[in-house]
């Protein structure tokens, strides 16, 4: 049997496997197995703890549809906690296939990740076609909806709507996931602004439909807010799962919120 840890980020849940020092190689149908909320573990992502001659630890990534993808701003919470826990460290060092993001113990039970400098050159993202990523026109079956594009080393496509409480996440999400626009396929956030120092977002994410939370989302989303003029450097973003607070500064991406471990598991694999 092979122990994990179930943990999660504001609902956002991992299977998290410590493959340091029995390693541990998830092939993308395992992955899908273990994701799976009937017969598997079921959580959005799988994380694989491995080691990393730069860092103190690497962050394997897949979503629950088998595929590898380059970041996951609530695991790197999660992996962080067990390793300042582990480690007794103020901060720790992640390495990711976006790379290296520094996490540092917030207090109270927080972590602060520096999600890196946000990426908003279209064929880096990456797009189809060159647009404003600040504000393009996408064609969905025949709508046009009005969005923003922005890499946190994964893409996101950003809609502001009146009300994102009611917006289609569920329909239109998996059209913009899948849209040709998008090569690499999008995570897609739907957000209303509150006030300037508070956002509302839901999200439809790549690889993993609907989710709680999304750690990188958010971080586009303020990143996207502030280009627009709506935000100011700092916001806290309600998500579905509770609250994450983003700082944009020196042209960085600080996320702070919470880890939570849910139980230890064991599985056949
Ligand atoms: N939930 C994550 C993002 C996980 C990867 C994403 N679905 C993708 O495919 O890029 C987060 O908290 O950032």
């Amino acid at each position: 049997m092979t122990p994990f840890l179930k943990m999660h980020g504001l609902g956002n849940d991992f299977a998290v496997f410590d493959a340091r020092n029995q390693p541990l190689a998830l092939d993308a149908h395992t992955a899908r197995a273990i994701g799976n909320r009937r017969r598997g573990v079921g959580c959005d992502q799988i994380i694989v703890i491995e080691t990393s001659p730069e860092a103190d630890a690497f962050m394997r990534i897949r979503n629950a549809d088998g595929d590898e993808v380059e970041i996951c701003g609530n695991a790197a919470r999660c992996v962080a906690r067990l390793l300042l826990d582990e480690t007794g460290k103020s901060a720790v060092t992640l390495m990711t296939l976006a790379g290296p993001l520094v996490c540092r113990d917030a207090g109270n039970g927080l972590v602060t990740v520096d999600m890196g400098a946000p990426e908003l050159l279209w064929d880096r993202i990456p797009l189809a076609r060159p647009v404003d990523t600040n504000l393009f026109a996408l064609n969905v079956d025949g709508e046009t909806y009005n969005c923003a594009a922005v890499s946190m080393g994964n893409p996101h496509c950003i809609l502001f709507v009146d009300d994102a409480d009611v917006a289609p996440v569920a329909t239109l999400g998996p059209r913009i996931e899948t849209h040709p626009m998008f090569p690499k396929r999008t995570n897609v956030e739907f957000v209303s602004v509150r006030d300037s120092g508070h956002l509302r977002m839901r999200v439809w994410e790549r690889g993993a439909g609907i989710t709680e939370a999304c750690g990188s989302g958010t971080c586009a989303t303020a990143v996207a807010a502030h280009r627009r003029g709506l935000t100011g450097d700092k916001v806290d973003v309600t998500l579905d799962g509770g609250m994450l607070t983003i700082e944009l500064t020196n042209g960085r991406v600080l996320m702070t919120g919470p880890a939570t471990l849910a139980y230890r598991g064991e599985i056949a694999l």
